[in-house]
């Protein structure tokens, strides 16, 4: 290893680790960009690093449990990310080569104040976990917390559970959404390899720029979003000249499909950044909505739309493949909390819906506290509401996402339409109508 190899190594090993500490204390992982990195491959390295490291974060956590008797040193400073990323390179990207892994990672630690003096003990920890590289039992069960497994395994069943838990390690694919009538340029210099998965939606087999310099994205003709997350507004049906209330909007991907579907919309966002985010998205597709910086639960008004959205703020443990760490930043007792905040969303999305109108709800949850358990206590407290149960025909013949009851539940691992692969996001919705 030559020594300006080892000073970049070095740096981009640093830069991991510091950014794996925030996720460690709870932060969202937030990818290197250009500005952390000008260098792409370095850049490239550095988000490589922390998204292995972060999908085998509970695998690590059963290594470090042997290699490290006494637990991993409290007020330790980059000890445990350094240590986390080294393992992550011994066991799963040994292509970067075992001596730049354990080299650079106990660098990293003798370089940090707070770690230094356990910078014997990583070296030690690191031997070993090298040592004994092959014969590590690396169980697919233990890439999410205990408790989470046997919660899939009682809910989706073992076999669902272990693929749900496989498929943290898959980067998610990018689906898009095309305006009504625009097909994608399937050409060289258009989208040479996308898939269509159902009407409007498309996946991209290859991604190999970054969204704003897909094709045709200035021109506004498609938007970024994972096809189980556009299954609640297709519950709607046609919108012309219809009035939708979408609460919890930003940042506006199924706006931007009530829209496009002809709605009269009303979007409502609490966050004033992300309903400027959401204007941005609907001024670049020059799509037009009414736009409400609001709390939902304290909205006035009564009865006027036929159609009221309501994308909940959750747990997102469905979206645990884009955001590996919220398995692990998630604990089991939050679920009942946020239920709490989203029965009250509920009720007051409840009082928009017009006569007949539509209320849909839905999460980016895998937990029935979030999604199934969530309407049956809606329908006990309001006898004005019916389950209008979604059918195969309203998500255009697909049906593995609607379970007996009617309820969309997509599950990661579902086959997908058109024998597309790649999986969804873990997404809940049920459609109510008011018939009182
Ligand atoms: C799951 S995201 C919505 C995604 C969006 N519907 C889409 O399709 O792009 C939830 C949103 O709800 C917003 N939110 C949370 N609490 C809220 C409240 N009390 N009132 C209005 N919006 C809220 C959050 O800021 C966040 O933008």
């Amino acid at each position: 290893m030559s020594a300006k190899t080892n000073t970049a190594g070095l740096a981009v090993r640093r830069a991991a680790a510091q950014r794996l500490q925030l996720v460690l204390t709870g932060a969202p992982f937030i990818p290197f960009g250009a500005a952390d990195f000008e260098d792409g491959r370095e850049r490239a390295l550095a988000n490589r690093l922390v998204t292995t490291a972060l999908r085998r974060h509970g695998q690590i956590n059963k290594v470090l449990d042997k290699v490290l008797e006494k637990g991993t040193p409290k007020r330790a400073g980059l000890f445990e990310p350094a240590i986390r990323l080294g393992i992550a390179q011994l066991l799963f990207l040994p292509e970067l080569g075992d001596h730049a892994a354990l080299h650079l990672a106990v660098e990293t630690i003798k370089r940090d104040r707070r770690a230094s003096r356990f910078a014997k003990l990583a070296n030690a920890a690191l031997r070993n976990v090298q040592r004994q590289a092959e014969s590590w039992p690396l169980r697919a069960q233990d890439l999410v917390p205990d408790w989470m497994f046997a919660r899939w395994t009682k809910r989706y069943g073992e076999t669902q559970a272990l693929r749900m838990a496989e498929m943290v390690l898959d980067q998610p694919p990018l689906d898009l959404v095309f305006k009504k009538g625009v097909l994608p340029e399937q050409d060289e210099a258009g989208f040479a390899h996308i898939a269509p998965l159902l009407p409007q939606s498309y996946r991209l087999a290859e991604r190999e720029a970054s969204v704003a310099d897909l094709p045709a994205y200035e021109d506004g003709q498609w938007w970024v979003q994972d096809l189980s997350s556009t299954l609640p507004a297709r519950l709607a049906g046609p919108l012309e000249g219809k009035k939708v209330l979408d609460l919890c909007a930003a940042p506006g991907g199924k706006t931007a499909q009530f829209c496009d579907l002809g709605g009269l919309v009303t979007a409502v966002e609490i966050e004033k950044d992300r309903l400027k985010r959401l204007q941005e998205n609907l001024t670049r597709l020059n799509f037009h909505a009414k736009l409400l910086e609001a709390d939902v639960t304290q909205l006035d008004g009564a009865g006027e739309f036929d159609v009221v959205l309501l994308d909940a703020p959750c747990s997102a443990t469905g979206t645990y493949r884009r955001h590996p760490e919220v398995l692990w930043h998630r604990k089991e007792r939050d679920f009942a909390q946020r239920a709490g905040l989203q029965a009250e969303m509920l009720d007051a999305a409840a009082k928009r819906v017009a006569k007949d109108g539509q209320l849909i709800y839905c999460t980016c949850s895998l937990e029935p506290e979030e999604g199934e358990n969530q309407i049956e206590q809606f329908l006990d407290r309001h006898q004005e509401f019916v389950l209008a149960p979604v059918q195969a025909d309203d998500l255009h013949g697909w049906s593995a996402p609607i379970d007996v009851k009617g309820y969309v539940r997509a599950l990661p691992c579902l086959e997908l339409p058109n024998g597309c692969t790649g999986g969804t996001d873990g997404f809940f919705a049920a459609r109510l109508q008011r018939v009182a």
